[in-house]
């Protein structure tokens, strides 16, 4: 991967901590966790396992995987008093809204009172997640209070199955835990840094994952994904997305689901998910939404070399699967939430609060006028 010059403003290419956990943009692929590549990950394990990783620092042997994810699936039902704010989140509130309301308020109840719990309390959150999201789901809109545990074997399953109530198909199982790898950690990202600006307070991680669900809200972070459906839905064939592109560069628009803060010429989970989405739209019969979604690749980087980030095909990826538009951060969070967790006890482990300065631009100093000369 060629070196890009990482430099001006939003803080880039400023060394502002170290990490065990990841690398992004450094090697091969260009994205490990805990020394792992990511497409490696992908072919050859669970989200569970890479969950476990980020942890706790190593793979685990099988006998405490089955142990974690034993610990998991019991861990997926919700408290009544969280039911009961949930059932008051409207229909239209946007469920990043609901997830981060969701945590803050698990927060309350079952909160962090020593650090030594912070083990299980990130295990209830990822266990706890999907549950909130889709027991505020169909409750808001299909006015039914579903029953949140399942005996799905993993987590990305769990999800489906509550979403559409019956038990996914393999390849839809296999496509949500490639997902939830994908997505599980990235450095020190937006979201991720602001979970370690709020543990280098000694805050609770429940506070540090409610502040980053807000950082990864933005459609510059994780909102992408949603916004490159957006831009997609409307796309007729391939030559109305290669139109459609044209028109929004020559306006100098964002086009959502390109480019990034890091990688110069490629995000390396790209390839992973634009071939999960092919592989679902050939399962889907209609392959509209994936020809234009290549379309897009190809324009965007022979006229700005620009290219899709992780976000990008993960739109296409979800819809053929009958998830909502709204419900795709979200599923970012199911699974940062690793990432950000484990970066909370990094922080931990070797504090000093973070309190950069900032360059004053502002007036001289001067009097303080009277309120009638003003
Ligand atoms: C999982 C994730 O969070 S991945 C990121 C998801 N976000 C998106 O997809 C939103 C669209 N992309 C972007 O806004 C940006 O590429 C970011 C926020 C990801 C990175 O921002 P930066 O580090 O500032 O980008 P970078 O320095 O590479 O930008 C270089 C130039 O390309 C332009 N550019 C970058 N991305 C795009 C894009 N998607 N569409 C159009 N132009 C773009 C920038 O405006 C900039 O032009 P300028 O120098 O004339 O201002
Ligand atoms: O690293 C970033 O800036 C954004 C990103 O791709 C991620 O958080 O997955």
């Amino acid at each position: 991967m060629v070196d890009k010059k990482l430099s001006g403003a939003g803080l880039r290419g400023q060394v502002a901590g170290e990490t065990k956990l990841c690398t992004v943009g450094k090697s091969g692929s260009g994205l490990t966790y805990a020394g792992y590549d990511i497409k490696e990950l992908a072919e050859k394990v669970s989200f569970e396992e890479v969950a476990y990783l980020l942890a706790h620092g190593e793979l685990p042997k099988a006998d405490a995987l089955a142990a974690y994810k034993g610990r998991l699936a019991k861990l997926r039902g919700l408290p009544q008093s969280l039911k009961d704010v949930l059932e008051r989140i409207p229909a239209d509130a946007h469920p990043m809204d609901v997830m981060r309301t969701g945590c803050s308020f698990l927060g309350n109840i079952e909160p962090e009172e020593d650090f030594d719990q912070a083990d299980d309390k990130i295990e209830r959150l990822l266990a706890a997640f999907p549950s909130m999201l889709l027991y505020w789901y169909h409750f808001s809109h299909n006015n039914k209070r579903i029953e949140t545990d399942t005996d799905a074997d993993s987590i990305g399953a769990h999800f489906l199955e509550l979403l559409h109530g019956e038990k996914p198909s393999q390849l839809h199982t296999d496509v949500m835990n490639t997902s939830l790898i994908l997505y599980a950690e990235h450095e020190f990202n937006a979201s991720t840094f602001t979970a370690r600006v709020c543990a280098s307070t000694l805050s609770d991680i429940f506070s540090c994952v409610t502040g980053a669900i807000g950082s990864l809200r933005g459609p510059l972070h994780g909102g992408a994904n949603e916004a490159a459906m957006e831009l997609i839905e409307d796309m007729k064939d391939p030559d109305d997305a290669e139109k459609t592109l044209m028109g929004m560069l020559e306006r100098k628009e964002k086009i959502m689901g390109f480019g990034h803060a890091v990688y110069r010429e490629f995000d390396p989970r790209n390839d992973i998910i634009k071939a999960w989405s092919e592989k679902l739209a050939k399962e889907n019969g209609d392959t509209r939404l994936y020809d234009v979604s290549v379309r897009c690749e190809e324009v965007m980087w022979r006229e700005k070399k620009l290219f899709p980030n992780a976000d990008f095909f993960h739109a296409s990826a979800y819809h053929f699967m009958g998830i909502p538009t709204k419900l795709f951060t979200p599923i970012f969070v199911m699974s940062r939430v690793t990432g950000w967790t484990a970066h909370v006890k990094e922080q931990r482990e070797n504090n000093r609060i973070i309190r950069p300065s900032a360059d004053y631009v502002g007036p001289e100093p001067r009097p303080v006028p009277a309120l009638n000369e003003r």
